[in-house]
């Protein structure tokens, strides 16, 4: 079995591929190194011989988990690497190792499943949107803060802006003028988020007209599907690259 790791800023996405059985045996999201081990090792059945992973986090970070994994099943570790191109995606940054792992990694997932131009947008920590052309040159992107982040800095520079994550999800069946705190910030962030996405999708207009596919991806993916009804969500997109850029023969 293989396990695959996706680790974000926020969370860890995890999941076991069952070679064998050629589907996803298990999977989750976990917000530390402790708790990915602790689910795994729960696992009834599991079998890990290989893992693959990408991780926006720092190197020493990233060699932490991979030396705990190491001496808790004794797989072999593999981790996505910067390139300048892959899979017919070439890589649009000046320096191209700077471009964020898991971003290229939806590309190469995005241009893969579009074959043709496409618009990946990932909804995470930060929010990221990035254009890749029909004959694969990556245009670049923009990055901007996610939900977590515009609701935490609201919190923690306000003094009067304070409420719990059920009032929070509650605050978002509709997007009319809020009449508490809670409503009006995550109306108004999740209004900022939209605004962002439509700005997007007017730019991907002005390069390709309507001949390209939109994916959106991340854990906040869901918040925004409805501005883009076009649009595919596919959650495992980064899992997608992860098996182009680190095969598993
Ligand atoms: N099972 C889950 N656990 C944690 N966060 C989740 C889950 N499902 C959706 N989310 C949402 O996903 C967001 C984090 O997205 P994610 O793509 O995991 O971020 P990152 O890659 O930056 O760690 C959170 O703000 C939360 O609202
Ligand atoms: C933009 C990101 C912070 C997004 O991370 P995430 O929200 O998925 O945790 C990450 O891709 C990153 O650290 N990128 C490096 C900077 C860049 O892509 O220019
Ligand atoms: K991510």
């Amino acid at each position: 079995m293989i396990l695959e790791l996706d680790c974000g800023n926020s969370f860890i996405k995890w999941r076991v591929l069952d070679d064998a059985a050629l589907g996803v045996f298990a999977e989750g999201v976990v917000d530390s190194d402790d708790a990915l081990v602790g689910y795994l090792r729960a696992l009834s059945g599991l079998l890990l011989t290989r893992c693959r992973l990408v991780s926006v986090r720092t190197a020493e970070e990233t060699n932490k988990l991979t030396s705990m994994l190491v001496q808790a099943f004794g797989v072999a570790v593999v981790c996505a690497a910067p390139a300048k191109e892959m899979a017919g995606v070439r890589n649009g940054y000046e320096e191209f190792e700077r471009l964020g792992l898991d971003r290229w990694l939806a590309m190469l997932g995005g241009f893969r499943l579009a074959a043709g131009a496409c618009l990946v947008l990932d909804f995470g920590t930060a929010v990221t949107a990035d254009f890749i052309a029909a004959d694969g040159e990556h245009l670049g992107g923009f990055i901007c803060p996610g939900m977590p982040l515009m609701r935490n800095q609201l919190r923690t520079h306000t003094r009067r802006i304070r409420y719990d994550d059920l009032s929070a999800e509650r605050a978002l069946v509709n997007l009319l003028p809020g009449r508490t705190t809670v409503e009006a910030v995550e109306r108004g962030c999740s209004l900022m988020l939209r605004g962002f996405v439509l700005t997007q999708l007017e730019l991907a207009r002005d390069y390709w007209g309507d001949d390209f596919v939109v994916f959106l991806t991340g854990g906040d993916a869901d918040l925004i599907s409805g501005v883009v009804p076009q649009g595919r969500v596919v959650p495992d997109l980064v899992f997608v690259g992860l098996a182009m850029a680190c095969p598993l023969s």
